[in-house]
């Protein structure tokens, strides 16, 4: 609308309003118009671009990977014809093939061997994806290696050769008997083979030696001869490096001593050897654990706790001379060492992961029994309360998976998160990382993931997650506990959900979890933590619709560290925002404080006449639900 200036100044004023008024509208108009044009536009042009939201992208090699392992060989064949490396490594420094032989995967096998991948390429435990096919029995990928021309006689770390992974009677080990006995390999000759490993260290060592080479040399690691000798049972090695100043007490980096090795690794006759020598039972490593701590077998441990003593008893009284060294000669014990926990066969883990899996595995065995030793020993009813029994605790941890951590799935999407999070909570797997990010998902019910021993497999010299072990609120925990000494800056944990979704529980097992570090004060603050919580759920928590003891405060905990021994020392705790409304006044459904039913509930009859508490229904403030025990 095109008004003439001098016109619109001609006309009186009520004129020239309502004129302006009219345009300004028109105005508008044409305003609201050309916005609705176009965002139209926008709009149909993101329809016609539909792949423009943000996605996150993964390396062919990741893809290859996961394609491998699902199963899905058309994605196979499409990315290695996009160019994926038939040659990427996994990340315990396998091949694509160690994946096909622990997936049983024989397509990709068959594709990967055409495209030329090394079948006897070793992984970091020097495993081939022979060995994997033969511990997870997949005879298909045993006999395509076989075919392949596969090396049936390579050594992993141990020196197992893939026959000692596969079990008797099983097809894989026909397999593998028929082609040795085909190529004229006998039994003889095998053990003899498995013998050259130690018979090269011996041959190296006298080099050494004659050399006038120091056999107490560290590697970056702080790790010694003796150390290697002693975790792979190479007795005559040990005896060599002994005769020649060999430090029987030298630790490496994390504090490890021959003796722990030793232990460890079930070496009962280097443990009584090492023994015999007056190696010291008492140095703790890196986790103040002794050797007895980390043995692998009951005698082992036996043998480290009189010597523990012994030893105890010469540092006070040094003219009884060497305690075990006197009292016994050295003899070979011929005892079958403990053989592989059922937890790992069938193979459900990364080969790279099975031996920190076997050091848990230990740990439990270890925790469990401790824990008993240490029940026994305080004997308080607080103590028992702790695990709950004297017999071991049951423990239900499920082994990784790919899908731990949400943030490395390939697919982002809020079904795809819903679909995992789902399926781990079929399973039990409540605790899931996306990220940095802890998922809890409250199972109303009990599981057996929160005892005592739990927390001992959680307990990390670093805070580093322990690759071997689920997520659980106890990594978190560990984490905020090193951040705490790291960054010298107080940690908090914030715990968001929405009403019964598990926050006080997951607060309270975090607590309980921290007070692992402190010490031999334990049995000490889980009693007063029981007794706090009770005053604290008692006085701040009620029952609602959703939870039967919904908490109605906010709590503050303050916990305090011994900074030089990363001990808990202390704890406090403040109630901040107790729902005070409640008491005058509940929403429709809910209750008061549970200390009102509790008083119901214990006060003998005499004593409620005394407070006046005869009839419920008289006070208003109690509200009308039921009392709650
Ligand atoms: N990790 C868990 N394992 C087993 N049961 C759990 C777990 N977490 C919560 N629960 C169950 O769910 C109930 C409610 O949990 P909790 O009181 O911790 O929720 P909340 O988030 O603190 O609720 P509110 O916000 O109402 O205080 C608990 O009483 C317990 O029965």
């Amino acid at each position: 609308m095109e008004i003439d200036q001098c016109l619109l100044e001609s006309l009186p004023l009520g004129q020239r309003q309502r004129l302006v008024r009219r345009m300004r509208c028109e105005q508008i108009k044409a305003y609201y118009e050309r916005e609705k044009a176009f965002q139209r536009q926008e709009g149909l042009l993101r329809r016609l671009k539909p792949g423009k939201s943000p996605k996150v992208r993964f390396s062919l090699g990741d893809v290859i990977q996961d394609a491998i392992i699902h199963h899905n060989d058309k994605e196979v064949l499409r990315l290695l014809k996009e160019g994926a490396d038939p040659h990427t490594l996994v990340s315990s420094g396998g091949s694509l093939l160690h994946l096909c032989a622990r997936y049983d995967n024989a397509f990709i096998t068959e594709v990967l061997i055409d495209r030329g991948v090394n079948v006897n390429h070793q992984d970091e435990d020097f495993w081939t994806p022979m060995h994997i096919a033969c511990a997870c029995d997949n005879p298909d990928i045993v006999l395509l290696l076989v075919l392949a021309g596969a090396n049936v006689l390579l050594q992993d770390v141990n020196g197992n050769i893939p026959l000692d992974y596969a079990g008797e009677g099983t097809e894989s080990s026909s397999i593998l008997l028929a082609y040795l006995d085909e190529n004229g390999v006998d039994f003889t000759s095998l053990r003899q083979m498995k013998l050259q490993r130690p018979m090269s260290m011996l041959a190296d060592v006298r080099q050494l030696v004659l050399a006038g080479g120091n056999v107490n040399e560290k590697n970056d690691e702080g790790v010694t001869l003796l150390h290697m000798a002693c975790a792979s049972g190479y007795k005559e090695v040990v005896s060599l490096i002994l005769e020649h100043g060999g430090d029987l007490n030298i630790t490496d980096d994390q504090f490890w001593t021959p003796l722990h090795l030793a232990a460890k690794y079930g070496q009962t006759n280097l443990v009584k050897l090492l023994l015999l020598h007056q190696a010291n039972p008492n140095i703790m490593n890196c986790n103040e654990e002794k050797p007895s701590d980390v043995a692998a077998s009951e005698v082992i441990e036996e043998l480290l706790l009189k010597a523990e003593v012994a030893w105890e008893e010469q540092v006070k009284e040094p003219q009884c001379g060497p305690g075990l060294a006197q009292e016994e000669p050295y003899e070979e014990i011929t005892h079958d060492l403990p053989a592989l926990s059922s937890k790992l066969s069938p193979l459900v883990l990364p080969i790279a992961k099975q031996d920190s899996l076997l050091e848990k595995d230990t740990m439990f065995r270890d925790a469990s029994r401790g824990l008993c030793k240490q029940q026994s020993q305080e004997g308080t009813p607080e103590s028992s309360t702790v695990s709950g029994g004297s017999k071991p605790e049951q423990v239900q941890l499920m082994p990784p998976a790919p899908s731990d951590d949400l943030a490395t799935l390939s697919e982002l999407n809020d079904g795809s998160l819903l679909y995992e999070i789902q399926k781990r909570f079929g399973s039990d797997q409540i605790h899931t990382f996306i990220g940095d990010i802890l998922l809890l998902v409250n199972p109303f019910k009990e599981l057996p993931i929160y005892s005592a021993m739990v927390s001992q497999l959680y307990l990390s010299p670093t805070g580093q997650r322990v690759p071997s072990l689920p997520p659980h609120l106890f990594s978190c925990a560990e984490r905020a506990f090193h951040r705490l000494f790291q960054e010298r800056q107080p940690q908090c944990f914030i715990l968001s959900g929405e009403r019964g979704s598990g926050k006080s529980e997951a607060s309270k097992q975090i607590v309980r979890h921290l007070t692992c570090r402190a010490s031999s004060h334990r049995a000490m603050f889980d009693s007063k933590f029981q007794h706090v919580n009770c005053i604290l759920e008692a006085f701040g928590h009620a029952k609602t619709t959703l939870n039967a003891l919904s908490s109605c405060l906010i709590q503050y905990w303050e916990l305090q560290f011994c900074e030089r021994e990363k001990h808990v020392t202390g704890a406090r705790i403040y109630t901040y925002m107790l729902e005070k409304s409640r008491l005058v006044a509940q929403p429709l459904g809910q209750s008061n404080f549970l200390i009102f039913s509790l008083l119901m509930d214990g006060l003998s009859p005499e004593e409620k006449q005394g407070l006046h508490l005869n009839n419920l229904c008289a006070h208003r403030s109690c509200g009308e639900e039921p009392w709650v025990a």
